[in-house]
Formats: C-alpha cells, sequence, structure tokens
C-alpha cells in the first residue's frame, strides 16, 4: 500500500488572527505559483485555538487546499472546565486534526501518556484525526534507550483504541533535542525510530493497520533537508514548527516531492 504523504504545520504560539491572513494568503500564492498537486500530498495548518475560524474562512473560500488542525483539547466533554476547548468545539469549527502529545505539553503542562490517549479518544470519536506525537529526549538518546522509551509512549498513547482507529490516525516522531535547535535527526536516526513504530504497531494490531497509519518525524525539518527525510521508507510526513512560519519554506516542504 503507498500512504499518501501528510505535512502538517504547527505555528505553536505564534501568529494572530490578523496576521494568520496574511500568511495564508503568501502561502497559496507560493504554492499555486509552484505548481503544488493536493493529490500527491496532504498538507495541514495546526494553528492557535484564536486563528481557527480565519484559517477555516480563508480554506472555505478556496485560498488553500489544506486541512485545518488544533494543536490541543481537552480530555473532557463540555462542561466546568475554565479555559478549556472540547472536540465538539473544534469539529463544530471545521477542524479535521488535533495535535495531541506534543512534547511542549508533556513537559510543561504535565500531559503523560494517559491523559493524551484519552485526548486521541475523544479526538477519533468526534470523527476528527488525532496527530500523536511521541519522542525522547536527550538524556535518553545518549542512553542509548530512545527505540524503547518511544515505543512506551507509542503503546501508552494509543492504548484501547481499536485498529481501525489507529489505521486512520498520525503518529508524529519528534525527538525533543531536534525541537527547535536546528538539530535535526538524520535520516538514518529517524527512520530507526519510525520504523520501530510501526513494527510494534503491527504486533499490537495487525500488518493491515501498520501498513496504513501515517508516521510523520518532526524536529528542525526544512526545504532543504525535507527530501531526504521523506525518502525513508517508514516516514510518511513531517511535523513542522518553525518552517511553517516561513511560507515560502513551508510551501517547499508541502512540495517535496518536486525535488
Ligand atoms: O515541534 C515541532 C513541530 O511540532 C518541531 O519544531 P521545529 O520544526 O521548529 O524544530
Amino acid at each position: 500500500m503507498t500512504r499518501k504523504p501528510i505535512m502538517a504545520g504547527n505555528w505553536k504560539m505564534n501568529v494572530d488572527h490578523i496576521e494568520a491572513t496574511g500568511l495564508v494568503e503568501k502561502l497559496h500564492y507560493t504554492l499555486v505559483d509552484k505548481e503544488w498537486d493536493p493529490e500527491k500530498s496532504d498538507a495541514v495548518l495546526c494553528v492557535p485555538f484564536t486563528d481557527l475560524r480565519t484559517v477555516r474562512t480563508l480554506i472555505d473560500g478556496d485560498r488553500l487546499k489544506f486541512g485545518l488542525g488544533a494543536q490541543n483539547v481537552s480530555q473532557h466533554d463540555n462542561g466546568a472546565y475554565t479555559g478549556e476547548i472540547s472536540t465538539a468545539m473544534l469539529s463544530k469549527l471545521g477542524v479535521q486534526y488535533v495535535i495531541v502529545g506534543h512534547s511542549e505539553r508533556r513537559e510543561y503542562y504535565g500531559e503523560d501518556d494517559a491523559v493524551i490517549n484519552a485526548k486521541a479518544a475523544k479526538v477519533l470519536a468526534a470523527g476528527m484525526t488525532p496527530i500523536v506525537c511521541v519522542g525522547e529526549g536527550l538524556d535518553i538518546r545518549k542512553a542509548g534507550e530512545h527505540v524503547e522509551y518511544t515505543l512506551n509512549q507509542v503503546r501508552g498513547t494509543l492504548a484501547n483504541l481499536t485498529a481501525e482507529q489507529v489505521a486512520g490516525l498520525v503518529i508524529a516522531y519528534e525527538p525533543v533535542w531536534a525541537i527547535g535547535t536546528g538539530e535535526v535527526a538524520t535520516p538514518e536516526d529517524a527512520q530507526e525510530v519510525c520504523g520501530a513504530i510501526r513494527k510494534e504497531v503491527a504486533e499490537l494490531y495487525d500488518e493491515a493497520t501498520a501498513e496504513s497509519v501515517r508516521i510523520q518525524y518532526g524536529g528542525s525539518v526544512k526545504s532543504g533537508n525535507v527530501a531526504q527525510i521523506m525518502a525513508q521508507p517508514d516516514i510518511d510526513g513531517a511535523l513542522v514548527g518553525g518552517a511553517s512560519l516561513q511560507p515560502e519554506e513551508f510551501a517547499a516542504i508541502v512540495r517535496f516531492y518536486q525535488f
């Protein structure tokens, strides 16, 4: 089976709703000018909650053939959870993807595999696609325990999900030491872990599920290194932080297949 590449931009806590219009417009013109073929790669923008309405309107207005994603969601249904945003609210806004378990949420907001698993289940129940993030820190990598550590996160975050649910979701392998540091994992390092993740999914579920689940690499992906990363057999896309804020860069990443 050939998996369709999926390139997702994670704007993180950048870009207000006014700036979002400018950024999306620039992306639109860059992609149109350079003839991006949406049949060849899926592209998603994961934007701050406050930008969702603006970016939805631009996508609906045919300014961009992108999917719309959020960067987090509550694991609870609507109710007394001050400051939280529910899956029902996101799906009502036409959100299709939700990043869950980003390493910044794990590090700064204490999210663990159980919480991330509950969020992924909620996202799926609402008919959206979770982008489930896993990946080790530098100390774990130095100790040579990165594969087992990451697979443990995979088992924890996918717990109790069905084969059908897992087949349709996205797993993002983001080694923490490569995020925002310019320190990109070598394509071989990224493949080692992404290949191990696919094998683990085959063991937890079955071959068909493993063949179908899309696995992204994230961590200092740029237009200059995306082609080598995408050449790896078990890497089906990229989750892009800094470079997704630069329209030319992100447009080039979305068009990686032209390199
Ligand atoms: O965390 C990331 C995407 O979610 C990666 O960020 P950078 O691409 O800025 O390294």
